[in-house]
């Protein structure tokens, strides 16, 4: 029996985003006995949507909301017989500011994978309960590559999925 997979992908413009799904996929890696394919949404075929036992989605906030790429890519997600159902879900955002969509953009992905019937699966800290998320562009974060304690939370989801995958099989 081959080793169940993740799927880690992403929009990103700018990189933030891409710095947190790169976190999740060493989290994932972290885990003996799983195999993860890491890449942008726009790369994703349907064979490998059908084939994951997880699927892990980022989005940068966009006016409150998750990009139109993203939102297009769930959009497409196969859904006449209900392939999704009981695969395992779990979000991570970036967004510039505090309190100016990422808990938004987090419910909103996490919403359309349970339409699918996947079961959603936070973070490992407390701090990630709904997913990682990180801020990029306010105050102390501003003009910076996403700083660690960011990092480590979308570590702690591409483990924690790991984990919950390997429990669950
Ligand atoms: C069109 C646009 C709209 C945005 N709207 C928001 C917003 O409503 N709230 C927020 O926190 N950040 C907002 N941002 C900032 C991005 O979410 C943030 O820079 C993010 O980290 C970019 O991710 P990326 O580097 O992966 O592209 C917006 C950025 C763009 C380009």
């Amino acid at each position: 029996q081959s080793p169940p997979t993740i799927l880690i992908t992403y929009h990103s413009e700018s990189g933030k985003t891409k710095a947190m799904a790169e976190a999740v996929a060493k989290g994932v890696a972290e885990v003996q006995g799983l195999e993860y394919i890491l890449k942008p949404i726009a790369d994703v075929t349907e064979e490998e949507i059908l084939k994951a036992s997880a699927i892990i989605i980022g989005s940068p906030v966009y006016n409150a909301n998750m990009t139109p790429q993203v939102q297009e890519f769930i959009n497409s997600w196969p859904f006449d017989g209900r392939p999704l159902k009981d695969k395992i879900g779990a979000v991570f955002v970036t967004g510039g500011g505090f309190s100016i969509g990422e808990e938004a953009v987090m419910f909103s992905m996490i919403r359309s994978m349970m339409i699918h019937g996947m079961i959603i699966v936070g973070g490992d800290e407390l701090e990630a309960a709904f997913g990682a998320s990180a801020i990029t562009g306010e105050g102390d974060f501003a003009n910076k590559e996403v700083q660690d304690i960011f990092l480590e939370k979308a570590v702690g989801l591409g483990r924690r999925v790991g984990e919950i995958v390997l429990k669950t099989r």
